[in-house]
């Protein structure tokens, strides 16, 4: 096992992320930022120094579970203080798990200006993969405004409410086009046909493939906002990878992806050489507003310039749920995966609402809108600190008469900074319920994510999770994933074992979401963690120096 080390400069930066010039986040001149490639085993060392000029930075290591180093996970206000301008702060974790994983910035709406890149684990030496490749392509998927993350920032906290909308543009490695499409003439709108050279920042990355192998793609989506479906015209994908675990092997035609998930698919290259085809993302889940990115597989046979001259693959009906829960759904762990425990020590049931507070709008869990303190969790926690965040605990479960399918009779919600503590090494159940938002008839799709831990996906259902409902839950082969999906008015349950002393986020991954409050945060076993690295902690009531050493 290797030491990697990295040098990152963070800075804003003029980038064209889709062909219209703006600012965005570069880590060492680049965006996206530049990806990082190790083993199983590996330790990753990646010196972070702030070079913007009026705010904080943190990067989140996403799917890495920070076994033993809590202080690395890259949550400010959660797991350390925000790097200040002009500071370099070291992460230090082990990757000890191959997968497709990627990093992003948790501290305000950072991500969505840019921050993020493609952290790719291999198995270490001597390991092999379950099944064969011959090369491999990285898709990292995400969405694009043209409105600065500030502006979008300040809409979410006005009174009247200014939502972000629909994205401008989705992009395939930080690559998109708006102002033009590669696909015109099958537009029905009067976009005008792209021309390229290639060298072009917004040009898209041609996958050139030569015939008859098998390539593996890794798909990771870090969207502020979009659900998306990928979609190769011509070919079938075998998904075989699903956030950094192996899947029982299957084939599709297009595949769903949700903000914060990562899949790996197995491509041949057995259609016809003498032709290119198209690979489109597309939006679902919500009413879409945006083009789909577009990029090519090019076959050696036929000179990338060569657009087919089929229609790209049309992206299924925004509001297809059985379409969506039909591949969600078909995911199971390989054979041989760690199973779960049979049952569990604690239940806590999440409802999920939209709400106002005193006219703003914000979504809470189980009536609390989450709101981060100044002193990050894991240094009040561990040193006793009792007036660094609200001593409530919040609910572990909802007034059963709410009715899920309405609109609340009481929109109004309470803000927290209370945590959920979970007596270390005990298996914990989550129920995720949706429910209506404010509107009527509304209910959208949030994909939540784990810091610290996987969790076994049980069980998805319709409605009102209730009693019996737990007799569904598939205990044989359940996925082991981060990140897992509401549908519209539906359940999700997952299974935790609570084994990692830290302090760790649970949250919708739709970026102005978890700025409007819909998190959670899990404690636990903090008096196991060790020493925190005092840079972690130089902020807020643990910000001097006699009670980081305490
Ligand atoms: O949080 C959100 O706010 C808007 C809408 O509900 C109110 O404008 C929307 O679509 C969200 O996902």
């Amino acid at each position: 096992a290797k030491v990697r080390h990295f040098k990152w400069e963070v800075e804003y930066m003029y980038g064209a992320p889709d062909c219209q010039e703006h600012v965005v986040m570069g880590i060492n001149g680049q965006f996206p930022g530049p990806t990082i490639r190790a083993k199983a085993g590996d330790t990753i060392v990646v010196d972070l120094t702030n070079k913007l000029h009026t705010e904080g930075v943190v990067i989140h290591w996403h799917g890495i579970r920070q076994l033993g180093t809590p202080w690395a996970d890259g949550t400010a206000s959660i797991s350390q203080c925000a790097i200040n301008p002009g500071e370099t702060f070291e992460y230090r974790f082990k990757v000890d798990r191959p997968g497709t994983y990627f990093y992003h910035g948790h501290y305000g709406m950072q991500r969505s200006a840019g921050l993020y890149g493609s952290l790719i684990v291999d198995m270490a030496d001597g390991e092999k993969e379950p099944f064969h490749y011959d090369a491999e392509f990285n898709l990292l998927l995400s969405d694009w405004w043209h409105k600065s993350v500030h502006e979008q920032e300040v809409g979410l906290s006005s009174n009247p409410f200014r939502w972000i909308g629909e994205p401008q543009s989705l992009l395939i490695n930080g690559r998109g086009q708006y102002n033009c499409s590669l696909a015109a003439k099958f537009s029905n709108s009067s976009i005008s046909q792209c021309k390229f050279e290639g060298y072009e920042k917004c040009a898209p990355q041609v996958l050139k493939v030569r015939p008859n192998k098998t390539y593996r793609l890794r798909i990771a989506s870090t969207t502020a906002l979009a659900s998306l479906n990928l979609a190769i015209e011509g070919h079938k994908m075998v998904v075989v990878e699903a956030d950094g675990n192996h899947v029982q092997p299957s084939a599709v035609n297009d595949l769903d992806i949700y903000s914060g998930e990562s899949y790996s698919v197995l491509l041949k290259t057995d259609q016809n050489p003498y032709k290119n085809y198209w690979v489109s993302i597309g939006v679902r889940g919500r009413d879409p507003k945006t083009n789909q990115a577009l990029t090519l597989l090019s076959y050696s046979a036929t000179p990338a310039s060569k657009l087919p001259t089929t229609q790209p693959p049309v992206t299924p009906r925004w509001d297809d749920y059985n379409h969506s829960k039909a591949f969600t759904k078909s995911i199971y762990a390989l054979m041989g995966s760690p199973q779960p425990p049979k049952t569990y020590d604690r239940r806590i049931i999440l409802l999920n609402t939209q709400n106002r507070l005193n006219g703003f709008v914000k979504w809470a869990i189980n009536n609390v809108s989450l709101v981060l303190p100044s002193t990050p969790y894991l240094g009040s926690i561990k040193f006793g600190l009792n007036n660094a965040f609200d001593r409530k605990t919040p609910p572990d479960n909802y007034d059963s008469s709410y009715d899920i399918m309405k609109p609340a009779t009481n929109q109004n919600t309470t803000q927290g900074s209370g945590v959920y503590t979970i007596t270390l090494n005990t298996t914990v159940d989550v129920i995720l319920q949706n429910a209506n938002a404010l509107a009527k008839d509304v209910s959208e799709i949030h994909p939540w994510h784990l810091h610290g831990h996987d969790f076994w996906v049980l069980g998805y259902g319709e409605g009102k999770f209730k009693n019996g409902d737990e007799k569904t839950f598939n205990l044989k082969n359940p996925p082991l994933r981060n990140t897992a999906v509401i549908f519209p008015f539906g359940w999700t349950a997952l299974r935790f074992v609570a084994d990692n002393p830290g302090v760790w986020a649970f949250h919708c991954h739709i970026e102005p979401h978890l700025h409007m409050g819909m998190g959670v945060i899990f404690a636990q076993g903090a008096h196991r963690v060790g020493q925190i690295p005092k840079e972690a902690l130089a902020c807020g009531l643990t910000g001097n120096k006699q009670n980081v050493d305490a």
